[in-house]
């Protein structure tokens, strides 16, 4: 399978690792970044501007892309402007996450080493799911979620767009995160998080309103 990065940044070495270490035999045909000012083959692989994804799909017909950006907000925006479709995009699974059969993943997702997602989870388009973080039973992630590294979403929580999950933070069984709300590293959420707020500590208290 050919797959194409987007962005080459922390989050995007991370994702390089799984390709590189994956036993389903990805091959890393291009990494895409705005660093890049043309399209060049470098080595044995092609190294350009964001923009440059269209020339590439065209070039290469199986290519797949992942958007490997740690920011759920610079993610939409670039999954916008390419406008490419869902079938573009390549679902990431670490050979050691732990998947349940009946968990549904969308495309662009990531799920990272020694996770788990159990069953009847549903996780949206160019979501992240973090080094040992666990979503419970019954859980939805929407799209462009990011639940950080050891955060748990227990059974039945529900964190919609753009939502971001701190790193260690635990979120109490059928709780609402609204989209682009915010939990801090660390966090005990035991209350609805309303969209676009941000709560910290244990028990979670909303802070101010984030952008
Ligand atoms: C591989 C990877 O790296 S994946 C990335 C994972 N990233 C994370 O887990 C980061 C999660 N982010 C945080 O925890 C951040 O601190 C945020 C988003 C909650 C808040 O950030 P900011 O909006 O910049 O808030 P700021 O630092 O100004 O703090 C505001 C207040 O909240 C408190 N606060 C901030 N974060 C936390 C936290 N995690 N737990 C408890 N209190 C906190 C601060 O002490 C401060 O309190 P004060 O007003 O009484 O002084």
């Amino acid at each position: 399978m050919d797959l194409a990065l987007i962005g080459e940044g922390g989050h995007s070495k991370v994702i390089k690792d799984l390709i590189i270490g994956s036993k389903q035999g990805y091959k890393i045909r291009a990494i895409l970044d705005d660093k890049y000012e043309q399209l060049q083959f470098v080595g044995d692989v092609y190294r350009g501007p964001i923009s440059s994804a269209h020339d590439l799909a065209e070039q290469i017909s199986s290519l797949k892309f992942v958007i490997g950006i740690g920011s759920n907000r610079i993610r939409k925006t670039i999954a916008d402007q390419l406008g490419l479709t869902s079938e573009s995009y390549m679902t990431l699974i670490h050979d050691s996450a732990i998947v349940s059969p009946s968990a549904l993943i969308g495309a662009g997702s990531v799920i990272m080493a020694y996770t788990i997602v159990n069953a009847d989870v549903v996780i949206g388009d160019h979501a992240i799911i973090n080094s040992g973080a666990i979503v419970e039973h019954d859980s939805y992630v929407g799209d462009y979620v990011h639940i950080a590294p050891k955060a748990l979403l227990t059974g039945a929580v529900v964190a919609h767009e753009g939502a971001m999950i701190g790193a260690g933070a635990t979120i109490i069984p059928g709780k609402r995160m609204g989209e682009w709300a915010t939990v801090g590293a660390g966090a005990t959420v035991i209350h609805d998080i309303p969209a676009y707020r941000t709560a910290v500590g244990t028990p979670a208290r909303m802070i101010a309103k984030s952008s």
